[in-house]
């Protein structure tokens, strides 16, 4: 069995629960999920100030998977925090859910639009789409403008809002396909997928099967050059437990 760690990078117990159901769907019969999110840090990543935050609980994550013997690991959270970071840090391949999903896209259409939660997020995917070279193939990115936890309240209003922007998306943006732009819209990738008739994409199934793939071709973050494991220092205080 290889175990593949999911990083939820927010302190979210319902989003982690989700994230894990999702990926635990689709892993390979020799592949183990564990779930798991930061002990402290921010309920949901919103903006720059909270993947600054979450990038210390992923490096904690990455840190507590090494040891346990992890064979990979995902960065859960569409901004992809401390991805860098984190492939430094790690033996194993780590990859992000925002990068995975826009990987899997350009496999299935020439154009792919972008559908997440605040408005404000939007600046992390198009930075994400430059630092990957996919800006020429986002069609359009798109807010349901609520908050993060409207995904987990039980509701059904932010998968709706979701659904909705994902059939106007279609229709409007010249895209073949659309990317989810936030884990916990985990679960909602093959139904619409479905209904809608379109790949409709998600980055954390994406991304265990990419880590999937990278394990089975023996393939591991290269730690020759800027991905080596970082230098050894003295961390103080809070921080000493990343040592
Ligand atoms: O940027 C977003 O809207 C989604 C992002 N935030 C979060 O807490 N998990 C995520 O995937």
């Amino acid at each position: 069995k290889q175990i593949i760690q999911v990083i939820n990078p927010n302190t979210s117990l319902a989003m982690t629960e989700t994230i894990g159901a999702a990926a635990r769907a689709v892993a390979a019969e020799n592949t183990e999920i564990i779930a798991v999110c930061p002990a402290q840090g921010v309920p949901s990543i919103e903006g720059h100030f909270d993947e600054a935050i979450a990038a210390i609980g992923v490096l904690e994550q990455i840190k507590a998977g090494r040891e346990q013997g992890v064979s990979g690991h995902v960065i859960a959270c569409f901004g992809d925090p401390g991805l860098l970071a984190a492939r430094e840090l790690a033996q194993g391949p780590v990859v992000g859910i925002a990068e995975a999903a826009m990987h899997m896209a350009t496999l299935v259409a020439t154009r792919f639009s972008i559908v997440t939660t605040l408005p404000r997020t939007l600046i992390i995917a198009r930075h994400l789409l430059q630092q990957y070279g996919f800006e020429h193939h986002c069609a359009a990115l798109h807010a349901i403008d609520l908050p993060v936890l409207a995904l987990e309240d039980g509701s059904g209003k932010a998968q709706e809002k979701v659904r909705q922007r994902c059939i106007q998306s279609i229709r409007e943006d010249g895209c073949g396909a659309i990317v989810l732009g936030c884990g916990g819209m985990a679960d909602l990738a093959q139904e619409l997928t479905r209904e809608l008739g379109v790949p409709v994409i998600d980055g954390v199934t994406a991304a265990v099967k990419m880590v999937e793939s990278l394990l089975a071709l023996g393939l591991s973050t290269s730690k020759h050059g800027d991905l080596d494991y970082p230098i050894r220092k003295k961390l103080s205080g809070q921080f000493e437990r990343l040592n």
